[in-house]
């Protein structure tokens, strides 16, 4: 995966070096941080420790900071992005006693500390200053007006421009990876390989900071916005609520994610790699037991775990391989907007409490079917739905779709019977179990759902006829 070189003609990277936050403003900044869905650590007192401060060389008044976050050496604490500014006064004002907006970090100094996530003159330095891919055209006719920031579960913090060109979408990265983030350098591989499910990144934002041998550091990225789209976990609950057959969706969807698959394949080559059924098994196994000591609901399954994983691929022979490639890594019904047009698929940055270079390795991509599976299951208890057999009948298109949409020749796991179906079976339980965890962290009135798909998944593996699983 290849990016433009920076244009450096005027000698001038986009940003220059600038104050560290002041004592008071740093007492700001620690009270709130933890505070933010985004916020990457969500147990304890992490330790929150400037980095690196700078600001845009246009000479505008936002100053990015970059945090490291949590204890041990620099280079494996989470960096976290935090723009500020300062303003002399809010718009509209704040009633005294009322609640601060959500992006008031706090009063200092007699002025309001402000994040600059959701301010024009932030937006406009950086597109000015972000590196624009080949075909686009730059920003000089970018229209901000009605431009909004997106609310809701997210890991980063999004804006959306409606009169961008055609629409653009800015996601600012909150946790910031170290190296060049997949979720500029995926898609941008996708659309260059003629793959239209996927918005085009039409520029991103760069900062390398030789002072601190930062290497590449992606701060965020626009995409094209896809017009008139809906959430697809947003749908998908709206029909589960109703009983309302999603199966034309679901099969859609799973011919979209099979055609990903297969551009992924050709956009990012991997040269062949492949694991064999014991270090799956071995990985699966060390996964479910680092969920189990973060999530003690899991501990007394912990058993019933293993025993499932030790079943895995038993029945194979033991040199049979399995072939990786490029996946997406976290999918789910978030991650893919159903439009007028189709389904296309966002947000290529892997599973958020991934170690990284875990993140960036080819996978099975089976994983990312087991991640879809997972999620009819979540809009099925989050829209209560009324029908127990719609759940099922959206998984079951959803994997008719995949397999008519796999390129000809193409099969998830090499021909041995069962074993597809035992492979997504253990995928699913690794991302349910992630999930527990997750929902343990983030939203503990959810982690009932999980749970009773691991409970669900553990019942069929222990029933004794094989054909009591589910589809
Ligand atoms: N290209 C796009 N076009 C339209 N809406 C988008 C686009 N990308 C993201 N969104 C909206 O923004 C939300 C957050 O995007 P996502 O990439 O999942 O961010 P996060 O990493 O913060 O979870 C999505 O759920 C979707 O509603
Ligand atoms: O979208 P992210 O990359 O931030 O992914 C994380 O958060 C997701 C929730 O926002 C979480 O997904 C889980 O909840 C979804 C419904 O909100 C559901 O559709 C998914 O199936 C379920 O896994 C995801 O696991 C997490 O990594």
């Amino acid at each position: 995966m290849s990016r433009p070189a920076a244009d450096l003609t005027e000698q001038l990277g986009p940003f220059e070096p600038a104050p560290v936050p002041t004592e008071a403003e740093l007492a700001a900044l620690r009270a709130w941080m933890p505070t933010r869905r985004w916020f990457p650590v969500k147990s304890g007192s992490p330790a929150i420790d400037p980095w690196i401060s700078v600001r845009f060389t246009d000479g505008s008044a936002p100053v990015i900071h970059l945090f490291l976050v949590g204890d041990g050496e620099p280079d494996t604490r989470t960096i976290v992005q935090v723009p500020v500014v300062r303003r002399p006064a809010l718009l509209p004002p704040v009633e005294v006693g009322a609640p601060l907006p959500p992006g008031v970090i706090g009063e200092v100094d007699g002025e309001w500390l402000v994040d600059a996530v959701g301010e024009e003159e932030l937006w406009r330095s950086w597109l000015a200053l972000a590196q624009w891919g080949e075909q686009d055209a730059g920003p000089a006719d970018v229209d901000l007006g009605n431009a909004r920031l997106v609310t809701g579960e997210q890991s980063n913090t999004s804006i959306l421009f409606p009169r961008a060109g055609g629409g653009a979408i800015l996601k600012v990265f909150r946790a910031v990876v170290r190296g060049a983030n997949p979720d500029v350098d995926v898609p941008r591989a996708l659309v260059q390989a003629g793959w239209t499910g996927v918005p085009a990144p039409l520029a991103w934002l760069e900062l390398s900071w030789p002072e601190e041998r930062t290497g590449l550091l992606d701060l965020g990225v626009l995409s094209e916005l896809v017009a008139d789209a809906a959430d697809g976990f947003e749908l998908a609950c709206a029909y589960a609520a109703e009983a309302r057959s999603f199966e034309t969706e679901a099969f859609e969807l799973g011919r979209t994610i099979a055609e990903m698959h297969d551009a992924l394949a050709r956009a990012i080559p991997t040269s062949g790699q492949t694991v064999g059924i014991e270090w799956l098994r071995s990985e699966l196994r060390h996964r479910a037991r680092g969920s189990a000591a973060q999530a003690p609901v899991l501990s007394t399954r912990l058993p019933a775990i293993e025993a499932l994983l030790s079943r895995l691929g038993t029945d194979v022979p033991a040199d049979l391989l399995l072939s990786l490639q490029q996946i997406h890594g976290d999918l789910h019904l978030g991650q893919v907007l159903y439009s007028p047009t189709g389904w296309r698929v966002i947000d290529f940055e892997g599973e958020p409490m991934r170690p990284l270079e875990e993140r960036r390795r080819p996978d099975l991509p089976v994983r990312d079917v087991a991640g879809m599976l997972r999620s009819f299951d979540y809009a099925a208890a989050v829209g209560e739905c009324p029908d127990p057999t719609w759940v099922v009948a959206c998984r079951a298109a959803f994997l008719d779709g995949y397999a008519a949409g796999q390129a000809e020749g193409a099969a998830l796991a090499p021909t041995v019977p069962g074993l597809e179906a035992a492979l997504r079976d253990a995928l699913e339980l690794d991302k349910a179990l992630y999930e527990v965890v997750y929902e343990a962290n983030n939203r503990p009135d959810w982690v009932a759902i999980p749970i009773a798909g691991v409970d669900r998944l553990l019942a069929a593996a222990a029933a004794p006829d094989p054909g009591d699983d589910v589809v």
